[in-house]
């Protein structure tokens, strides 16, 4: 059964219809890609599923529950995690006591408590740390951390929430090649071992090509097509958005005579 269902989403900003009629779904533990050329619709879309923006029509079911309408705290809540295209933690806190205000504020305790809750959830808090690789820095301000650590520390936070849904936006945005590979071996990993959902947009084709389980494209507001991977690459619709805009997917070096067609959707 799927854990998100999103149905015939729609939304216009005066006269551009910025998601038109968008469709898809997505399973406990896969990982799916969300990708298109600029102004396709992406931001608009993952903004509608974190509750940012207000969808004009269409659904958004999450394990049940409608989420167009919903406050982007309940939505977090309900169980829908989220990272940042520039990494989000408070720089002035510890690694740890950035991890144990999410802790916190999931277990709906007051901020005001902080200051004698240094304490609070330390175990949980290092051990997220721990599957992150973050647990030795623990103790160390964020304001001084290298960048990929940064992000190590948010996937952490995102993680302490127990979401069943993460969603990711551009998560290797500004990092090297090589960070971009650990961040997303260890998102994979955690979301294996822990059976989370993440939606992600993504620009680097490279780390959708690498990671996803799945990926739907957007083209101009419309879902232009969605398979794995290795079918959507060559498929023509896809090809053709990408075509000029200097992301046009390089053919694999291809061994089988023929690959499966992705789906054509529009
Ligand atoms: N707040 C807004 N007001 C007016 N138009 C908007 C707004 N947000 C997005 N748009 C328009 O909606 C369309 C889709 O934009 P969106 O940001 O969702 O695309 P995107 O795929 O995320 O692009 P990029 O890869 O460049 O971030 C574009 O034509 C954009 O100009």
């Amino acid at each position: 059964m799927s854990l998100l269902e999103v149905r015939n989403l729609q939304k216009s900003f005066g006269g551009v219809r910025a998601v038109n009629n968008v469709s898809f779904s997505l399973a406990p533990g896969e990982l799916l890609a969300l990708i298109g050329p600029n102004g396709a619709g992406k931001s608009t879309t993952f903004n509608m599923v974190n509750g940012q923006l207000k969808a004009d029509g269409g659904s958004i079911r999450f394990n049940g529950t409608e989420l167009i309408g919903l406050k982007p705290r309940e939505i977090w809540r309900l169980g829908v995690g989220r990272t940042f295209q520039i990494a989000e933690t408070f720089s002035s806190l510890t690694v740890i006591e950035n991890v144990q205000m999410t802790l916190l504020s999931q277990d709906k305790k007051m901020f005001s408590f902080w200051r004698a809750a240094a304490d609070y959830k330390r175990d949980e808090a290092l051990s997220l740390l721990a599957q992150v690789g973050m647990a030795e820095q623990a103790e160390r301000p964020c304001r001084v951390l290298a960048y990929g650590d940064v992000k190590r520390v948010e996937l952490a936070v995102a993680m302490a929430n127990r979401p069943k849904l993460l969603l990711m936006d551009e998560p290797t945005a500004g990092m090297a090649p090589r960070e971009r590979n650990e961040l997303m071996a260890l998102t994979k990993k955690l979301v294996v071992e822990h059976g989370t959902a993440v939606l992600f947009t993504e620009h680097s084709m490279d780390v959708v090509f690498a990671y996803a389980d799945r990926m739907i494209v957007l083209a101009r507001g419309q879902l232009i097509a969605e398979g794995k991977p290795m079918e959507v690459r060559g498929h023509p619709k896809v090809q053709e958005v990408y075509f000029g805009s200097g992301k046009t997917f390089e053919k694999p070096v291809d061994t089988t005579p023929s690959k499966p067609m992705a789906q054509e959707v529009a």
